[in-house]
Order: structure tokens, then C-alpha cells, then sequence
């Protein structure tokens, strides 16, 4: 939030405003470039951070098999269009040598690159390259499903058309059997 400029968004929320034909002046649109400048500090306030940074306190236990965190809640904003796609991330890993996160952390991970325009595709790559760069694991396996208010609110408009995004690294690029594990620890 440190670079945002909200006196900047503002004047650009009015011209959008006049831009359409409303008029900026009135009553109930008087305080909207304000709000609208606060919430996209709001949501965009990954901006200016790395998710690499929850992963650098580790724990050690003695742990070699999956840990999966699933059905994390997350919403973001389509680059293409500033409107918010939402949905759910499941975040499977296998722990080297004892190395595991705070569970919390993969769950911040995915809020943190989400509040920044993003494409599903770079969310689910940036968590999996995180992990991978700052666990060292033997496997780290990414699922977002989500739907994008831009394919539901204009263009094609398909509400309910769900979006599945994976990334395996590690052991789950090869291991169809390890990828299956954890499909039907999804069920
Ligand atoms: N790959 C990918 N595409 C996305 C994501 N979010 C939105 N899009 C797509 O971005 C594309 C932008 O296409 P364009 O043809 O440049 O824009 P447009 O005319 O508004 O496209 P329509 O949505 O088809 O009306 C659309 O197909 C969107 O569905 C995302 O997270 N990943
Ligand atoms: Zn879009």
C-alpha cells in the first residue's frame, strides 16, 4: 500500500463517472472516488509484497507424507478486466528432511498474490514456485477452482462456469499416482 497513490485513483474514478454520463456531484455518488480509492488499496495491497516472506519461519517434525490445506477461501481481480474472480485453493506439499510451514502460511500465501490484478494461472504458479523455493519439498501441488465475474456479469456471460487451475512441481510433475492421492482427498 506504501506506492498507492489514492488521490490519483480518485481523480480517475470521477472521470470514469463523467465518462459514463452520471454526475459525479451528486448526493450518493460524493464520496465514491474516496471509497472506491480505499478499497483498491484494499485489494491491491499485495502489490508491494512477495509471498516467499510467510514461508521463511519453519518448523521441524518428522512428518514425510502429504500435507494438504484445502478449500482456502480467496478472491482477486481479473487483469483484464478489474473485475473480481473468487473461488477456492487446495495446496498439497510433501515435506523434506522434516521442513514444514504454519499452516496459516500457504492459506497467506494465496491472499497475498491474489490482491494484485492477476491471471488464476500466475496465483497458482507463484504459490507452487514459493514453496518450492523456500521449503525445498519433495512435491508441491496447487488446485484453484474459481469463477470469474467477468465471464458472468458481461462478455459470454456463463455464470456458474468454474475455472480449474493446477500446478504439480517436484514429485507430482511424474507422479500420477501422488496426483491421484490428492484428487481424491479432494472428493
Ligand atoms: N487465462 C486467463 N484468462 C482470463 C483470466 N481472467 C479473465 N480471462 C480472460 O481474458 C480474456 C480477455 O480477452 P479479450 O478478447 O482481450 O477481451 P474481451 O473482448 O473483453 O473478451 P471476452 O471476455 O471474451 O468478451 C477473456 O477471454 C477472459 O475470459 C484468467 O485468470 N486467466
Ligand atoms: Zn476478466
Amino acid at each position: 500500500m506504501s506506492q498507492m497513490d489514492l488521490e490519483k485513483i480518485e481523480k480517475a474514478i470521477t472521470m470514469i463517472l463523467e465518462a459514463v454520463g452520471e454526475d459525479p456531484g451528486r448526493e450518493g455518488l460524493l464520496d465514491t472516488p474516496k471509497r472506491v480509492a480505499k478499497m483498491y488499496a484494499e485489494v491491491f495491497e499485495g502489490l508491494d509484497k512477495d509471498p516467499r516472506q510467510y514461508f521463511e519461519t519453519v518448523f521441524h517434525e518428522n512428518h514425510d507424507e502429504v500435507v494438504l490445506v484445502k478449500d482456502i477461501p480467496f478472491h482477486s481481480m481479473c487483469e483484464h478486466h478489474l473485475v473480481p474472480f473468487f473461488g477456492h485453493a487446495h495446496i498439497a506439499y510433501i515435506p523434506r528432511n522434516g521442513v514444514v510451514a504454519g499452516l496459516s502460511k500457504l492459506a497467506r500465501a494465496v491472499e497475498t498474490t491474489a490482491k494484485r490484478p492477476q491471471l488464476q494461472e500466475r496465483i497458482t504458479s507463484t504459490v507452487a514456485n514459493a514453496m518450492m523455493e523456500m521449503l525445498n519439498p519433495i512435491g508441491v501441488y496447487v488446485i484453484i477452482e474459481a469463477e470469474h465475474m467477468c465471464m458472468t456479469m458481461r462478455g459470454i456471460k456463463k455464470p456458474g462456469a468454474k475455472t480449474v487451475t493446477t500446478v504439480a512441481r517436484g514429485i507430482y510433475e511424474h507422479d500420477d499416482v501422488k496426483r491421484a492421492e490428492i484428487l481424491s482427498l479432494l472428493k
